[in-house]
């Protein structure tokens, strides 16, 4: 089991405590449309508040690359983190400078204060050390309670905990003695099922996973890209082409792991990405120049529950569809499905995570018959994968 301090051994009382958080959460039109990751931080929060210390929630949004932008500011998020808290949460449209730093001399004991988006300042992701003095001259501990974010080696992650007494969160603590009590020694068939949008950033990590796993479910956007490689023509489909040879040494990998790879063989096309556009069902090799792969296709789904009737464990990141605009949640809604009923009858230990995965098991109603749902999705996966995060190593120090 991972070892590093908790807040059993924090003394936070009358301190300034820098909680790094994800509220990377799904929203649209300006509302949060899944509250499982506020859900999971507020036991941290609520205990460092009740023991007298003055919280100081870091948290990114989307991908800002750097800059200001509105569009993914963290200031709508406070009102929701403080209806589900039962207190006032202050909110500074800055994590650094005067605005932040005159929010946190305010505070008194027990008073939680939210900071803007750490990724508005390029020094985030850079992990830059004058950035990390900036943050760490607001606190005097930390605490990391963002597991889903633990993958990234970036200022609010990894950098602060070499500057000021570090501790886990609670839901950092649950989250890996939870994969480890879950995965830690998964029965077999594993089958590994990943989708989802981000495949750049996710894409690299197949090449360990089928080392680990029986079968390679590849889903949702992340797909597109293995038939592109293999020839297949995917229209307009979200895409990345340049990723044609990574996912040719995925599958040449597999293959020597003996990890049966499961692509689509049909699937849902739209001309438009939008509510009530007209969709059809193809075969893979038939989608239209001009139209995008927006969901999994009911023969590839039958494929998919096919698998998870042989296996024993399922691990699972990323949607198979587009499931945020019907009907493209078809395909995740019906294997989420089948997967909770295997679950509920005992035949399969399944273990999911990831912002947008947890999201679309709640809209299916299927995440309370899961064994485990975590908050994260690449942090799972690269645990799963066996490597070491960024923002857990350094707790260990
Ligand atoms: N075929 C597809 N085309 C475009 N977007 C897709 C497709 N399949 C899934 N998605 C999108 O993937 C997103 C989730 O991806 P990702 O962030 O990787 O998952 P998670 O947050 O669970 O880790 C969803 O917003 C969903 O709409
Ligand atoms: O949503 C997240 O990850 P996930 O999509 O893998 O679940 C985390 O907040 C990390 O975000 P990032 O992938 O932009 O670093």
């Amino acid at each position: 089991m991972t070892k590093f301090k908790t807040l059993d051994d924090a003394d936070v009382t009358g301190k300034r405590v820098l909680l790094r958080v994800d509220l990377n959460v799904p929203m649209k039109d300006g509302a949060v449309t899944d509250r499982t990751r506020i859900e999971r931080v507020l036991p941290t929060i609520r205990e460092i508040s009740e023991k007298g210390g003055r919280v100081i929630l870091l948290a990114h949004f989307g991908r800002p690359k750097g800059k200001p932008n509105p569009e993914m500011s963290l200031e709508p998020i406070a009102p929701v983190l403080s209806e589900m808290l039962g207190r006032p949460v202050g909110f500074a449209d800055d994590c650094t400078g005067p605005v932040a730093a005159g929010i946190v001399a305010a505070l008194t004991d027990g008073d939680v204060v939210l900071l803007e988006n750490t990724r508005f300042h390029a020094g985030e992701e850079a992990n830059d050390a004058e950035f990390v003095d900036a943050l760490a001259s607001l606190g005097d501990v930390y605490v990391n309670d963002a597991f889903s974010a633990a993958h990234r080696a970036h200022a609010s992650t990894e950098g602060l905990a070499h500057h000021l007494p570090s501790y886990a969160g609670r839901t950092m603590q649950a989250e890996l003695e939870a994969l480890e009590k879950g995965l830690g020694n998964p029965e077999r068939p594993v089958v590994a099922v990943v989708g989802g949008a981000k495949v750049s950033s996710k894409i690299d990590l197949l090449q360990n996973l089928v080392a680990r796993v029986d079968a390679l479910v590849i889903g949702g956007g992340m797909a597109n890209t293995f038939l592109a490689a293999d020839g297949i023509s995917v229209g307009k489909s979200l895409c990345e082409h340049d990723l044609a040879e990574t996912a040719r040494a995925i599958v040449e990998a597999a293959k020597a792991a003996g990890c049966e790879i499961v692509l689509p063989v049909d699937a849902v096309v739209a001309r438009e990405f939008k509510a009530g556009a007209a969709s059809e069902t193809v075969d893979v090799g038939a989608v239209p120049q001009d139209a995008m792969i927006l969901d999994t296709g009911p023969k590839s789904v039958e494929a998919v529950n096919a698998w998870l009737d042989r296996a024993k464990t399922l691990v699972w990141n990323g949607p198979l569809g587009a499931f945020e605009i019907e009907p493209f949640d078809r395909a995740t809604v019906a294997a989420a499905r089948h997967a909770a009923e295997l679950t509920r009858a005992g035949k399969l230990v399944s273990v999911a995570g990831g912002g947008d995965t947890v999201a679309a098991l709640n809209q299916a109603g299927a995440a309370a018959d899961f064994s485990y749902v975590s908050t994260a999705g690449g942090a799972f996966l690269e645990w799963m994968e066996g490597k070491a995060l960024p923002g857990v190593e350094v707790l260990k120090a």
